[in-house]
């Protein structure tokens, strides 16, 4: 079992610690998971693709796996995602003569798959990604399109939240992105937010994906936002937090391990980072890292697939590098 201090302890006052866990790497990475995080999310084995192929057969075996591993160690689960552009089937989006079905069948179909796959987690877990990345990144729009949009314009985000409150009234929603500290980004997701709320959707927090690296966002960014969010009333997560230590538009692929100067600028960051959410742990009631440990990252395949990336606060070998001492000598 590792010695180092366990970091959901050392954080117990402020937030919940959390990893995401594939079928594999609750295996691999158990110790390390079971010292540190008490919080677990599904990276894929919950999305649309994993659990509903088709639409006569929901495939739950890898993720009542990793709900059976939280429940063993008295860890809290979250659910991600339920409406997303991204790994979602298109049998979902068409019918038999493969052309866009009515909102009206989209509707019924989602619906169906919220109140299945919520209704087989209930209880187990707390908090559910209702919805994911609907913002346009660029331009004056708010959408980004999709499928979703072509069919429902944009009334599916308020049904998708209503539909999850239906299946598990106790479940916390969120809606949750990336780029989240960008301003123009971050004043579309307040938009959103707003008008959900005004509207009296079903919504209780806003996920902070959190994928960052060690260029940007600045603290400045990221304290804004926090700031934008909370003045909604809301609880804040960071969902998938991790620290590439290359520039997004990097794509040089001739590393086999991270620069030292890499990992100390790391160790900075995350320092500063967590020292800004301890600030913030009011309204932030988790702290989830898109990962246990380097050996295992959604990084070493994007935005440049193969290419070696070091993100997280444990190596390869699940040992503590110099950012797990620096935000361990928080406490
Ligand atoms: O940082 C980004 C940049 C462009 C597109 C998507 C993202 C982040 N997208 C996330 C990353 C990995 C997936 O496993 C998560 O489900 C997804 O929410």
């Amino acid at each position: 079992v590792p010695a180092e201090s366990a970091l959901k302890d050392i954080f117990a006052e402020d937030f919940h610690i959390g990893a995401a866990v594939s079928s594999k790497t609750i295996k691999s990475q158990e110790s390390l998971l079971t010292h540190h995080f008490n919080s677990i999310t599904a990276e894929n084995e919950m999305k649309f693709a994993s659990v509903h192929p088709e639409e006569e057969l929901y495939t739950f075996e890898e993720a009542d796996q990793i709900v059976d591993f939280a429940r063993k160690h008295g860890m809290a689960v979250r659910g991600h995602t339920l409406v997303w552009h991204n790994q979602t089937t298109d049998w979902l989006f068409r019918d038999k003569q493969n052309q866009l079905v009515s909102k009206a069948v989209l509707y019924e179909r989602i619906r169906s798959h919220i109140q299945t796959v919520v209704g087989r987690y209930k209880g187990d877990i707390y908090a559910w990604d209702v919805v994911n990345e609907v913002i346009a990144d660029d331009g004056e729009q708010l959408l980004r399109t999709s499928s979703w949009t072509e069919i429902a314009g944009d009334e599916f985000i308020a049904k998708a939240f209503e539909y999850a409150h239906a299946a598990d009234p106790n479940a916390l929603l969120f809606y949750n992105d990336y780029n989240e500290s960008h301003p123009s980004k971050r004043d579309k997701i307040y938009t959103l937010v707003k008008s959900l709320l005004d509207r009296g959707v079903p919504i209780h927090g806003i996920g902070l994906q959190a994928h960052w690296n060690l260029f940007n966002p600045s603290l400045d960014d990221i304290r804004a936002a926090i700031e934008k969010y909370a003045s909604l009333g809301l609880q804040l997560q960071l969902t998938e937090l991790d620290v590439s230590v290359f520039r997004f538009e990097d794509k040089r692929a001739d590393l086999t391990e991270p620069e030292p100067g890499m990992l100390e600028q790391q160790a900075e960051f995350y320092e500063a980072v967590f020292k800004l959410l301890k600030e913030y742990s009011d309204v932030i009631s988790a702290v989830t890292f898109w990962g246990a440990a380097d050996d295992h990252t959604w990084l070493s395949d994007f935005p440049v697939r193969g290419r070696k990336n070091w993100p997280l606060l444990f190596d390869e070998r699940h040992r503590p590098k110099p950012a797990y001492y620096r935000v361990a000598a928080l406490a």
